[in-house]
């Protein structure tokens, strides 16, 4: 039997990214080839026009898989009944301006729509915030939603995560597919921490640490982790426009591990045959991990991040939540990195909250 549409709220949605993410969710990119979408677009009236040009647009690319188009500038008719919220509006930083006028813009921003979520939207919707400052944003919308549990608010560091994905298999010449458990650790800003530790990468004689198969700690501890946290400033020097394709690709990897559940990512722990990976010998039942991925996501203080913040960690996603992937080592090195970048989000909240008094 076909299964219900769900509806999609896609905010800032004639804008750059907006204009890449909603033919993947319209195709099945996000939810899956078998899952119909009704798509909701929000933008504010300056947009309006474009709005409808891209609505005109997704009707004309007669996507089966979608049941519907509302495109509209009131946040009401925008968040009324949607199952999936990816905010991506929101107020970007002009000539001249201070960080904090860019706050105090965002912070309304995502209080009013906070509040058009929790009264309009379905119940147990689930909300990804794209906007910058992401992890900022998402805990305003926290605030201003209380009735929405604090697990269905996360924000976007996936796409992150994958440019540290992208880099090591660039370096070592091997599959993007084969490579995982990298981490980003905190803010969706250059003080993050792209985490190699834990990573590894699939190989014909099991999976082998990426530490091992670099064997340049110089280069994973310095230029790496360097070219992860500025990978956004380098798009837009080299488009002259932030990234978009790659934002709206690791927006529909966000919802759709979160929904559909991480690749063999269970929280239970199974033991397996051993074929050699990580140095285990073969022929034992051996407890792997699975694949986790990052995700922006409210702090019960997991790895002594202070709790309250909306901050990245790597996560096990299973029938429709995330788990933090608990009990990981980490090293002096990497302490020092996940305490800086949560100094700056404890910064950021301060600041917001500031904008609200
Ligand atoms: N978390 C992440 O990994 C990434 C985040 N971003 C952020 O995503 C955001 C969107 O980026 P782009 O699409 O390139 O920007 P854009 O400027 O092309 O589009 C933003 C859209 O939001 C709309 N908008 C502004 N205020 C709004 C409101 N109150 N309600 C609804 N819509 C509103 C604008 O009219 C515009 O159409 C930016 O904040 C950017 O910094 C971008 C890349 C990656
Ligand atoms: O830096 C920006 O404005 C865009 C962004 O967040 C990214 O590409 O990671």
């Amino acid at each position: 039997m076909a299964k219900d549409p769900v509806r999609v709220l896609v905010t800032g949605a004639a804008g750059q990214i907006g204009y890449a993410l909603v033919p993947m969710i319209a195709r099945g990119v996000m939810l899956g080839a078998d899952q119909p979408v009704i798509l909701h677009m929000l933008d504010i009236p300056p947009a309006a026009e474009a709005l409808n040009g891209v609505k005109m647009e997704l009707v004309d690319a007669a996507f089966p898989l979608l049941k519907g188009v509302v495109a509209t500038t009131d946040v009401v008719e925008a968040c009324t009944g949607v199952n999936i919220a990816v905010m991506v509006g929101g107020f970007p930083r002009k000539e001249g301006m201070e960080r904090k006028d860019v706050m105090s813009k965002n912070v309304s921003i995502y209080k009013s729509q906070a509040s058009a979520l929790e009264k309009h939207a379905a119940a147990n919707c689930k909300v990804l915030v794209v906007a910058n400052p992401a992890n900022t944003n998402a805990l305003i919308l926290k605030e201003f939603a209380p009735s929405i549990p604090e697990k269905n608010i996360s924000c976007l560091t996936r796409l992150d995560h994958n440019r540290a994905l992208g880099q090591i298999s660039e370096r070592l010449n091997v599959q993007v597919s084969d490579v995982k458990n990298v981490i980003i650790w905190g803010n969706h800003s250059s003080t993050q921490y792209p985490d190699v530790n834990h990573a590894t990468v699939r190989t014909p004689a099991g999976e082998k640490a990426v530490r091992e198969l670099v064997a340049d700690d110089a280069w994973l501890n310095g230029e790496f982790i360097t070219t992860v946290q500025q990978r956004g400033a380098a798009i837009i020097k080299a488009r002259k426009l932030s990234s978009a394709l790659s934002a709206a690709s690791a927006a529909c990897d966000h919802i759709r591990d979160w929904v559909l559940g991480t690749p063999e990512g269970t929280w239970v722990s199974m033991g397996v045959y051993s074929d050699g990976s990580y140095n285990v010998p073969a022929g034992l039942i051996y407890s792997f991990p699975g694949t986790w991925v990052s995700m922006g996501v409210y702090s019960d203080g997991s790895y002594n991040v202070p709790a309250g913040l909306i901050y990245s960690f790597p996560v096990y996603c299973q029938n429709g939540e995330w788990k933090i992937v608990q009990g990981l080592s980490i090293d002096e090195f990497s302490r020092k990195k996940l305490d800086l970048t949560a100094e700056e989000l404890s910064e950021e909240k301060a600041l917001a909250y500031s904008c609200l008094s």
